[in-house]
């Protein structure tokens, strides 16, 4: 499987099930798409402000509920595993994507798994095992945590640098060595981790640091 990031504005994603597993998916695409949740009950949990409808759908049904909410995605979350399958396939005939949270490694055309995030936005990292072990997906999040902490406030500081050293006709090969230098900063990552103000002196330090030693490629 292969890593993609998709954007959901605008689209529907239709969950059906609402248990723990079902509200936890909802509350991820909750983010970003209009989330619609189908369930007979709904788990005392958040479902991140999605649109909740109280049915039981038979297998027969399916393809109704997918006509008329005309999703992006459908996340099969049902414990009924009869259901689950009648959404993957009416979600396949219709060709859009399918989410399946009671199987691991199906390899159908259309479908996705949810993995494992770590956000500092707009920095994203997502984490999989091939379905394999969901709990270490889990685990090695837990474990990025820390590492992609102070990673947005980069990552727009570095914009701002990237679009400065652009204007500026910087060379791309300075420029790659500049950004590289800021971004390997220990002294940047800790003000930035603190939320000190000083986050832009320490990127002018960086930068006079590289010009006093660096060549002028
Ligand atoms: C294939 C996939 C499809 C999908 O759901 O997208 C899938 C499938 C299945 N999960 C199962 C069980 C559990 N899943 C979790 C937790 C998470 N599961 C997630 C993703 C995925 N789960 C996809 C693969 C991702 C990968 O490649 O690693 C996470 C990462 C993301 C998320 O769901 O948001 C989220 C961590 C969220 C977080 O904390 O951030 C826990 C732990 C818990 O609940 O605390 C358990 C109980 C322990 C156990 O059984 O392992 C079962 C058995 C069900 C049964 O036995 O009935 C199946 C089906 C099967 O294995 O056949
Ligand atoms: N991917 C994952 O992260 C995980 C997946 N699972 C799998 O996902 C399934 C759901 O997990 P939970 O939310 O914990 O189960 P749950 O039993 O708490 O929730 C299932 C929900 O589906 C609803 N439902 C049943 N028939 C329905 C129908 N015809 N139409 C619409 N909704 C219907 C139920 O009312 C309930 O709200 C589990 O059966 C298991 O196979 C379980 C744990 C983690």
């Amino acid at each position: 499987m292969i890593p993609l990031l998709h954007d959901f504005t605008g689209q529907t994603v239709l969950v059906v099930g609402g248990g723990a597993v079902g509200a936890r998916k909802a509350r991820r695409f909750a983010r970003e798409a209009d989330v619609i949740v189908v369930s007979p009950e709904f788990a005392d949990r958040d479902f991140g402000g999605a649109t909740r409808i109280r049915a039981a759908p038979d297998p027969d049904e399916i393809d109704g509920w997918l006509e008329r909410t005309a999703p992006a995605l459908v996340v099969a979350a049902t414990d009924d595993e009869a259901i689950n399958e009648a959404l993957e396939s009416a979600a396949q005939a219709r060709g859009c994507l399918v989410n399946r949270a009671d199987r691991s490694g199906g390899r159908d055309p259309g479908s996705v798994v949810v993995p494992a995030t770590v956000r500092d936005d707009p920095v994203v990292v997502a984490v999989a095992t091939g379905g394999t072990a969901p709990t270490l997906s889990a685990y090695l999040r837990d474990e990025i945590e820390e590492t992609v902490s102070g990673a947005g406030e980069m990552a727009m500081c570095l914009a701002e640098l990237r679009a400065d050293l652009k204007s500026q006709n910087v060379s791309p090969a300075r420029r790659r060595k500049l950004l590289a230098a800021v971004t390997g900063s220990p002294e940047l990552w800790t003000a930035l981790r603190k939320g000190t103000p000083k986050a832009c002196q320490v990127i002018e330090d960086v930068l006079g640091e590289e010009d006093s030693g660096g060549d002028s490629t």
